[in-house]
This record gives structure tokens, sequence and C-alpha cells, in this order.
């Protein structure tokens, strides 16, 4: 941290520029950033690197937070010098609400497009979040530099989409530097000044809450109205619970404390806490010996709507599993976690997460970072089911699924937004309907793109909708999506049974029409995986007592000194020890051995594999 000469607090909010950059992936987002940082100066020519914002490893060598997610760039116009502030946003729609919050704490976005690629999903649906904040927009083309770039086509189908004038679509290359300067330009020139009451109690937004090992939780904030001081205690809105302010300053893009943050600035806060979920993104940060009424709108929890149990694959380490989500969740609000039992996998968690890319990346984490060997049941979303009784139970994990008569079920669903060349519409369609989804409308933004949108289970698309998506449109889709409420639907329970007992680790809520798909395609994968046994075993999968699919592994008498003749008995000891040391990986399912393999065999979900949307 660089602890230089404080700066002076509180630009005057005239001075101030709030932007965002909202681009698909690859369209040069970083790069772009990169360029400014240079162009303003922030960054010096010689210690530039490649993606200056996203270089972790700096930031991990450091122990700082250098990934800022907010950097201040002055910037002259017309002999005045301007504060700019970038922030970033994610890019994934599983962080919605975290995009929604970071387009909150600005008053413009750059629309920014690829010139040789045009709009693509996750643009639009960005774009529209950016609208409903109110934000003004610059459209930017990217990548002119490329020989492949058809700046005038793409200007044209932006410019129809956002109702501007071709002509006032920028051109730029993030790479050369071309027209990057005319957008710093335009950046002051057309986007509006923040305004908020100097004179009020001080109202900040969290927009991103950063756990850092040496300086604990750095909480990134708008100021919205009145000021911010450092060594002044501070309140949460959403709990009331209070922090004395150690430090407050900006991202240059190296964090420099200053004397307070004033109306429309945006910067840092350290208050030594320890757990993001103290420092909520959403939250109002208000002053606490003088606190403002009313929190700033629009904060929400986290809310996890993908679930899925994780097991130690050595049961011994459980111990090291708690620990590890104890230790990811200091900088994951999202995370939620509790333990469970399994009769099949031992004990474990059952965790929640905002979607398949979060379970992916916190996964991976706990596998790289913590070294541990997992297995992760099947995710499902969350139901509601009501009973006859009129009971509710929100079902998280099918073995939550009631036993009596179910009077209704809901599920959540979401609104896509699919991006195609219009020769795949009727591949789309068919792909969609077979997801059970409903066709909300469709527009052209040129005569060979088109715009459908979908809501669809989240059920049916947290799997492998958008591998399905890509191969069906070879490449060419590209896939958004935001929740869209719950409906009704008729799903049902299927369980798996070996020789008649239930394997809980294998049961799954599925739509009723696709039960018998599911039914028969863990049944002939559990036949090949699992090992003959002296006796003959049934595997059923059922709804209810109502078997919907069976296969039989055959008996047999496995004699593994059979190879053995003569007299080899060390060779023979050696035989039968590794056949214990086999035995220990076996799990028993009432009488039937199942080796550990074939749990972790039956539970990846090989092609179906949920993907990451990049
Ligand atoms: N020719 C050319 N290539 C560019 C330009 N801007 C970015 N690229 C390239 O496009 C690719 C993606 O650029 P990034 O800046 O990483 O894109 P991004 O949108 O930040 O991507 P993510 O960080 O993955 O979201 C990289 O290979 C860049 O070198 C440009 O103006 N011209």
């Amino acid at each position: 941290m660089a602890r230089k000469a404080l700066e002076p607090a509180a630009t005057p909010p005239e001075m101030i520029r709030n932007f965002c950059i909202i681009a698909h992936i690859d369209h040069g987002k970083s790069t772009l950033a990169d360029r400014m940082l240079q162009l303003t100066g922030v960054v010096e020519q010689r210690a530039m690197r490649a993606q200056y914002l996203d270089r972790m490893d700096i930031e991990r060598e450091r122990g700082i937070t250098i990934k800022s997610q907010a950097v201040r760039m002055p910037w002259e116009l017309d002999g005045q010098t301007y504060a700019l502030n970038m922030i970033d946003t994610p890019g994934h729609v599983d962080f919605t609400y975290e995009v929604s919050r970071s387009l909150a704490a600005c008053e413009g976005a750059i629309l920014l497009v690829d010139a040789a690629q045009g709009i693509e999903a996750q643009t639009l649906a960005n774009l529209y979040l950016a609208m409903e904040n109110d934000l003004e927009i610059i459209p930017v083309l990217n990548k002119i530099d490329l020989p492949a770039a058809q700046p005038e086509k793409y200007a044209a189908e932006i410019a129809g989409l956002i109702g501007a004038d071709p002509d006032d679509v920028l051109k730029v290359s993030g790479k050369t530097g071309e027209g990057v300067e005319a957008l710093l330009d335009k950046i002051v020139g057309t986007l509006p000044a923040p305004v908020g009451d100097a004179d009020a109690p001080a109202r900040a937004m969290i927009f991103d809450s950063v756990y850092d090992t040496y300086r604990g939780v750095v909480t990134y904030v708008r100021v919205v109205d009145g000021k911010l001081n450092p060594r002044e205690k501070i309140a949460m809105m959403s709990t009331g619970a209070t922090h004395e302010l150690l430090e407050i300053g900006v991202s240059s893009p190296e964090p420099t404390a200053t004397k307070g943050l004033g109306v429309g600035e945006v910067g840092y806060l350290i208050t030594g806490v320890k757990d993001v979920r103290q420092s909520k993104v959403g939250d109002t940060v208000t002053n606490a010996a003088k606190p403002a009424d009313k929190a700033i709108g629009g904060y929400s929890d986290p809310k996890p709507m993908v679930f899925s149990g994780l097991y130690p694959i050595d049961g011994s380490d459980y111990p090291l599993l708690r620990d590890a989500l104890d230790k990811l969740k200091l900088n994951d609000a999202a995370l939620v976690y509790e333990p469970e039992t399994s009769a099949a996998l031992g004990f474990g968690f059952r965790v929640g997460f905002l979607g398949m890319l979060h379970l992916e990346i916190t996964r991976e984490r706990l596998e790289s970072e913590f070294d541990l060997d997992l297995i992760s049941t099947l995710p499902n979303v969350v139901y509601q089911v009501t009973t006859d009784d009129g009971r509710v139970t929100e079902v998280t994990n099918p073995s939550e699924f009631p036993d009596g008569k179910i009077a209704d079920i809901t599920e959540p669903v979401v609104k896509s937004t699919i991006l195609i060349p219009s020769e795949f519409i009727g591949a789309v369609m068919e792909l969609c309907q077979n997801k059970r989804g409903n066709l909300l409308g469709m527009d052209y933004l040129s005569e060979e793109r088109v715009e459908m949108r979908y809501t669809l289970p989240l059920a049916e698309i947290v799997f492998d909708f958008f591998d399905q998506l890509k191969s069906k449109t070879r490449g060419y889709a590209s896939l958004d999506y935001e929740p869209a409420g719950e409906q009704s639907a008729n799903l049902v329970k299927v369980d798996i049974l070996l020789q008649g007992d239930k394997v809980d680790a294998f049961s799954s809520i599925v739509h009723r029409e696709k039960a018998y798909g599911y039914g028969t395609m863990m049944a002939t994968k559990l036949k090949d995986l699992i090992p003959r046994q002296q006796f003959e075993v049934p595997i059923q999968a059922a709804i209810g007592t109502r078997v919907i699919a069976r296969e039989n592994i055959r008996a047999i008498r496995k004699d593994v000194l059979a190879k053995c003749y003569g007299g080899d008995i060390s060779r023979k000891r050696k035989l039968l020890e590794k056949q214990k040391e086999g035995k220990k990986r076996m799990k028993m399912v009432g009488s039937v051995e199942v080796p550990q393999e074939a749990f972790i065999a039956a539970l990846s979900q090989g092609d179906e594999k949920p993907k990451d949307k990049k």
C-alpha cells in the first residue's frame, strides 16, 4: 500500500466520471482498460505489463489487492483535470447481482463490441441491466485494427439496438491505442457527473468486498451522499454492525490513502474485519454517529441457486474439508454449507452456489488450494414442495423430498437471451422446447443475426444446455440468463436401488417425462461400473415404489488366487493384501460392494458435464 502523503479529500462531483465497461468475453475489455491506464499516466509505460488489472500473481506476491475493482485515472480536457473511475464488472451470469451493483455505482457504461464479431448475448444482457440502471451508454467498436473487422456493419447493428446514429459509435483499438484518447474525451464530455447531497449523513454503496490476507476485508464503495472520513466509526445499514475506518483511499491502481471520500467518489475502505459477510455487496455504509435514515435501494442477500453434496474421497479428510470451507467463506459471501451425511458417501457438506461456474470454481479451489480429493453429488436447484396437508418444504437435496402425497412443486426459472445466426433458429427452438422452454420473443439484430428470448427451468440449463447450444449452432450461439421467479412443474424423485437398497447419492429430482431417461441412464452406467459380486445384483430405478428401469449384474465368484498356481506363497499373500486394500475403498450398499470409483464415475456427468459458458 502506498502511504505517501494523503491525497486531498473529496474531488468535487462535477469533476468526477464513474463508468464501467460492458463487453462479451474476449472482446477486449482488459486490453482497453490497460491502454486507458497507460494513456492517463496511471501506469507508466515502463511498468506496463499486459493486462495489469488481471495480474493475480502479483497480487499474491505482494499480499495486496492490485486487481482493483475500481481504478481512478486523471484525464485532462479543455484545461481541466477530471477524475475518471473505472469500475470492474464480473462477466459471468452466476454473478448477475454483483454486476448490477457495479453498474449501480456508475453513471455511464462503455458498450464494447468486437468489430469482427458483433454483439453477443452477454453484451446484451449487461446492456439491458445498464439501461435499467439509467446509465448513459457510450457505444464502442474495438479491434478495428483486425483485417476481419467490419466496423460499418456492426456500428449499424449497435446503433439499431440502442437507438443511436451509426456515426456516433466510436471505433478504437485497445491494442494499438487508436481512438482511445477520443474515447476518454467522450467519457468526460458525455457522461453525467454524479449528483448527491454533500451535507446529508454519509451513504455509500458497497459494490465489491474482497478478503486480503494481510489487511482483512477491503471494501469498495461508491459514495452517494455526505462524506466518509478516516478514523470515524461507520455502520452497515443492513445489520447495524459498526466498525472503525482504519483506512480509506482510492486505487490508482495502487491503493492510496486519502483524507476521505465525498459525493460521487469511488474508493476502498479498510476496517480490519476478517469476513466478507460483514461487508456485503449491495449494503449501505453510513456514519455510526450520524446515520442516514434510509439505505440505498437494491440490497439483497446472495441467494444460492444450485446445491451439491461435497464429500472427501478419503473420509478422514472431513475436518480438512470443513476448515477449507470455513476459509473460503471469508472471501465469498455467497457460499453456504451445512454438514450432511450420506449412507453411501459418508460425512460431507451440502453446499449452495450461485450457479455452476461458482460451483466449479469452489470445487477447484478446494482441490488445488487445500489439496482435497472430492466427490460431488449431482447438482440440483431449490424446489418448493407442497404436500396434500398444506405443508411446504424447501428441498435443496433429493433426500428431503417429502414422502406424502404432493399437491404442488415449484422450480426456479430463468429468462435467457440467446444470440445466433438466423440459420440456426430451428435448431435452437427444438433444443429449447426439449428443455421445457417458453419462447418470449425474437428480434432480428441484422438480416443474419437473431436474438431469441426464452424462459427456461434453471434445472434444465445448469447442466449441459450451453454445450448443446454450442454444438447445435457450430459454436456461434451465445447465451446469458437471469433469475425470473418460480413455476409449477410436474417433477418426481427418482431413486436408484441396488439389491433393493436405496443409494441416496444417486437420487435425483427430474421432470416426469425425463424420469425414465434418467433411470435407464443410471442403471446402465452402474451396470458397467460395479464389478460382479458373488450373487446377482439387481439395479433398479424407481419413483416411490414403482420401478421404472432395471438392469442386472450377474453373479461371479472372484478368485484372486486363481492365476497363481504353484506354491509362491509370498505372491499369494501380496495379492490377498492388495485385495484387502481394494476392499477399503469399497463402500457397502446393503450387501453390495461398490468401489469408490464407481461413485465418482457415476456422479461425474461425463459428456453432460456442465461447463462454464466461456
Ligand atoms: N487485434 C486486436 N486484438 C485485441 C484488441 N483488444 C484485445 N485484443 C485481443 O483479444 C483477446 C481478448 O482480449 P482481452 O482484453 O483479454 O479481453 P477481455 O474481454 O478482457 O477478456 P476476458 O478477460 O477473458 O473477459 C486477447 O488476445 C487480446 O490480445 C484489439 O484492439 N485488437
